[in-house]
C-alpha cells in the first residue's frame, strides 16, 4: 500500500517560500494504478520527486507498505518524460544498468531479461544505441528497465506524451499487459484525460497552485476490454473535462 498523508511541499527561493503541494492525502493499494492530472505548475513533478526520494524535505508522511519511503530501502522505478536512457550505452546495457545500480546486483537475470524483452518486442534491438531506435522503441526499453527492477513503486512522468496518437495507444496497451503480469503499484502523471481513464484505477485531479487534491475518481471503466470504443468512455471523458473546467477556474 502506498500512503500519502498530509503531504505539503514548500520551495524556498532567495525572496520567498513557495508552497507547491498542500495537504495531499492519497492511498494506493498494492498493485494498483493511479493517474494524476493537473494544470501546469500545480506540483505533479514535485509529487513524483517526493515519491522517488529526490525531495526529502517535506511535511507529512509518505509510506510504502508501512515504511517511510526511501529509495535505498525500496525499489522505486522512475520513467521520466525523455525515457532517461543513456545515449552512450546499448539498449541491453541500459536495461540492466538500472538493476545493477538500484539493487547492487553484479549478475543479471538473463532469463527474466529475455522474457521481458520478448513481451515488449525489443529482442532484436539489444546491441543498438538509443539514438538508433524510434521513440516508441525507447519507451519500450525504459519499460523493460523499470519492470526488470521489480519495483515496489513505478513512477511515470507523462510517459507517452512524446509519441504520436497511434503509438501512444499501442504503448498504453503494452504497458497494461506487462503491468497485469507483474502487478506493480504505479503512479503516472498525464495531461491526457483519455490516458488517465485508460491507465488509472484511480484518477486524481489536482487544483492549480498550490496543488491540492480536488477530486479522486474510482475509475469504473479501468481494465475493461475495448473500452476506448465504448460510449461510457466518451461520457466519462466528458464529465472529467467538465469537472476540470470547474475546478481549475476557481
Ligand atoms: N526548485 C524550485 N524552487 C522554487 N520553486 C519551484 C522549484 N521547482 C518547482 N517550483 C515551483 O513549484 C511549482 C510546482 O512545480 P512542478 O514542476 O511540480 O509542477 P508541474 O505540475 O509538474 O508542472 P508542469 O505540468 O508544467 O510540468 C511551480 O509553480 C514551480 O514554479
Amino acid at each position: 500500500m502506498i500512503e500519502i498523508q498530509d503531504l505539503t511541499v514548500k520551495y524556498q527561493s532567495q525572496t520567498e517560500i513557495y508552497t507547491a503541494l498542500e495537504c495531499i492525502n492519497l492511498a494506493i493499494p498494492d498493485g494498483g494504478t493511479c493517474a494524476v492530472i493537473g494544470p501546469s505548475g500545480c506540483g505533479k513533478s514535485t509529487l513524483l520527486k517526493v515519491l522517488a526520494g529526490i525531495i526529502t524535505d517535506y511535511e507529512g508522511e509518505v509510506r510504502v507498505d508501512g515504511q517511510t519511503i526511501n529509495p535505498k530501502k525500496q525499489a522505486i522505478g522512475f520513467i521520466p518524460q525523455n525515457y532517461g536512457l543513456l545515449p552512450w550505452r546499448t539498449v541491453d546495457e541500459n536495461i540492466y544498468l538500472g538493476m545493477k545500480i538500484k539493487q547492487h546486483q553484479k549478475t543479471v537475470d538473463y532469463a527474466k531479461l529475455q522474457v521481458i524483452r520478448q513481451q515488449l518486442g525489443i529482442e532484436q534491438l539489444g546491441k543498438r544505441y538509443p539514438g538508433e531506435i524510434s521513440g516508441g522503441q525507447q519507451q519500450r526499453v525504459s519499460l523493460a528497465r523499470a519492470f526488470l527492477l521489480k519495483p515496489d513503486l513505478l513512477l511515470m512522468d507523462e510517459p507517452f506524451s512524446a509519441l504520436d496518437a497511434i503509438t501512444r495507444e499501442e504503448m498504453q496497451d503494452v504497458f497494461l499487459s506487462i503491468w497485469e503480469k507483474y502487478a506493480v503499484s504505479t503512479i503516472l502523471v498525464t495531461h491526457y484525460v483519455e490516458e488517465a481513464i485508460y491507465l488509472g484505477q484511480k484518477i486524481v485531479i489536482l487544483s492549480p497552485n498550490p496543488g491540492r487534491i480536488s477530486r479522486i475518481i474510482e475509475n469504473p471503466l479501468f481494465g475493461g476490454r475495448n473500452i476506448r470504443q465504448k460510449p461510457e468512455f466518451f461520457e466519462l471523458g466528458l464529465s472529467i473535462r467538465n469537472l476540470i473546467k470547474k475546478d481549475w477556474s476557481k
